[in-house]
């Protein structure tokens, strides 16, 4: 697995600099096989960048009935809430995409819907695994994503997992109901590290000096999931660090 840091000059820069990133690989990717699986993350810079992909004009270069998305968290709540990651991502790229992308490319985690079972976070994780088992290599469990994408919190959370919160630790299972989040809203649903770990590429996308700690952290040798999850971001193949000047100045101040 080789990890790469590659930075730039501020925040903006490095959305629309990770978003023509992606769109190449999709391309790249699509040369090889198809459907390619993606997996998208919530935050300032994960939006931000789809909403790069959603303005670009290389956009229209992607065969999206070959682009399945996913997500590597999301916050349980009702369909439609603003604050869902799935509603920003609608807003910011699968809306610009229109027609082009299939409604059934789009496999968003599961909304607070009691009429539909869905009642609690645990009845969202399990919808979901179920979900992704049909991305499992015949006979595996675990799903198989081209590029999975996280944002990283100043706390070096990534998806919904936490230092010191038992999802960081939870395996056997590829998706986790969380509860008293320390970043709102409290109730999640997050991919665990057993899901994480079969990605074939883990993108990091970093930025502001509030991430320099953490971004330090998590590159530092040894340092454990526990204290720094984004630490253990890595994929089976690849692992990519998209940060700015000012979330790496502490790696570079050495
Ligand atoms: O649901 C979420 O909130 C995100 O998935 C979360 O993991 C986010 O990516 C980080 O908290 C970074 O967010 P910022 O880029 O806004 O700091």
């Amino acid at each position: 697995m080789t990890r790469t840091v590659l930075v730039h000059p501020d925040a903006q820069v490095l959305a629309e600099a990770t978003a023509a990133r992606l769109l190449t690989r999709l391309i790249d990717l699509q040369s090889g096989h198809s459907p390619v699986h993606l997996g998208l993350t919530g935050g300032t810079v994960g939006i931000a960048t789809l909403a790069a992909i959603g303005r670009s004009p290389v956009r229209h270069a992607v065969d999206w009935t070959g682009v399945h998305l996913w997500w590597g968290d999301e916050r349980f709540l009702p369909d439609g809430d603003p604050d869902r990651n799935e509603t920003q991502a609608r807003e910011a790229l699968i809306g610009p995409l229109g027609d082009a992308l299939p409604a059934a490319n789009v496999h968003p985690m599961p909304a607070l819907d009691p009429g539909a079972g869905i009642a609690t976070p645990e009845d969202a994780a399990a919808a979901y695994a179920a979900e992704l088992k049909g991305l499992a290599a015949d006979g595996a469990e675990l799903p198989v994503l081209d590029v999975l994408m996280f944002g990283m919190g100043p706390d070096g959370h990534v998806a919904s997992l936490f230092p010191g919160h038992p999802g960081v630790g939870v395996s056997g299972v590829t998706t986790t109901a969380v509860h008293d989040s320390p970043k709102p809203p409290p109730l999640r649903v997050s991919l665990t590290f057993d899901a994480i770990h079969t990605a074939r590429e883990v993108w990091v996308v970093a930025a502001g000096a509030e991430k320099a700690g953490a971004v330090a952290s998590a590159l530092a040798p040894g340092t454990p999931a526990s204290t720094t999850p984004a630490a253990h971001a890595t994929g089976a193949e690849a692992t990519l660090w998209l940060v700015d000047a000012a979330a790496i100045a502490e790696v570079a101040a050495g």
